[in-house]
């Protein structure tokens, strides 16, 4: 399944955030979206959710234009997405209530009310989704512990779990680690990863250049409104076709920066 937008255009109370960026991810590829702060990364990825409604543009799945579809066919289509917030939110409950969240809101009420009732006799285990998610982000052992007692690093790698149990066709990540130590990144990275493996459609928005170049499959550079360039990391790391990109990814541009949109060439030599 291919989520995508095309030429989308979003703002906030008459306010461009950005115009015209067309994106799109295939399954099983990793694609980063970066950018300065403030640039648009979350509003993209929640147009990709369905969160919101682009002010112009489309939004599709497989090519199909998900804000034309009728409400049901977009929720069920918005239910193969998961989002990951840059807070984890977790509820004060055992880690694997927390994981099994989302598989317990989309069974049907039936099944929920005899899950409940085997709940309430003490006969209820985890499901193997739910530990194998666990075992993605390395937390198995936690499953019984209290969501609210782990760790920053370790409720980011539940969150992420939670996200993955519903098996998704798509995972959405905003800034997943980016209040994270270099341990638990790199193991949110290891689970981004095996994700692809199974085929899922990874979007992150990331500020963090040296974690685009580890994990993307393509890149997304989105600077003031716009998206400068697109392509593998090879690409915009070695040999980047907008001097924006050279410039951001050496840490020198900031937001409002609109200078020299071409790479300056080498001058030639005087015949
Ligand atoms: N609900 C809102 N109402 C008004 N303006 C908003 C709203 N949400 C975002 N914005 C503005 O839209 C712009 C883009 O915000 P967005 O959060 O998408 O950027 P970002 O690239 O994800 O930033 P960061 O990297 O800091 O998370 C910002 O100028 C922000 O202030």
């Amino acid at each position: 399944m291919t989520l995508s937008v095309t030429e989308v255009n979003a703002g906030f109370g008459g306010s461009t955030v950005f115009q015209n960026v067309s994106l799109a991810v295939e399954p099983g590829e990793v694609v980063t979206v970066v950018g300065p702060s403030g640039t648009g990364k979350t509003t993209l990825l929640r147009l990709l959710a369905t969160f919101r409604r682009p002010d112009d543009g489309t939004v599709a799945w497989d090519g199909d234009d998900i804000w034309a579809m009728a409400d049901d066919e977009r929720l069920s289509i918005r239910r193969q997405v998961s989002m990951v917030f840059q807070e984890p939110s977790l509820f004060n409950a055992p880690v694997h209530r927390n994981v099994s969240y989302g598989l317990r809101v989309r069974e049907p009420w039936r099944a929920r009310v005899r899950r409940s009732l085997g709940e309430l006799v003490g006969s209820s285990r985890p499901a193997d989704t739910v530990m194998a998610a666990l075992e993605t982000v390395g937390l198995a052992e936690s499953v019984d512990q209290n969501a609210l007692s782990l760790s920053g690093g370790e409720a980011q790698r539940v969150a992420f779990a939670r996200a993955l149990a519903v098996d998704p066709a798509v995972m959405l990540l905003d800034e997943p680690t980016s209040n994270l130590d270099p341990y638990n990144t790199a193991l949110l990275e290891n689970a981004i990863e095996r994700a692809r493996d199974r085929g899922v459609g990874v979007v992150v928005a990331t500020h963090d250049m040296h974690q685009a170049k580890r994990i993307s499959d393509h890149m997304a550079f989105l600077h003031d409104g716009e998206l400068v360039e697109t392509g593998p990391p090879e690409q915009l790391f070695e040999d980047p076709t907008d001097a924006r990109t050279a410039r951001f990814l050496d840490g020198e541009l900031l937001v409002g920066d609109r200078e020299g949109s071409r790479v300056p060439q080498p001058p030639t030599a005087d015949p």
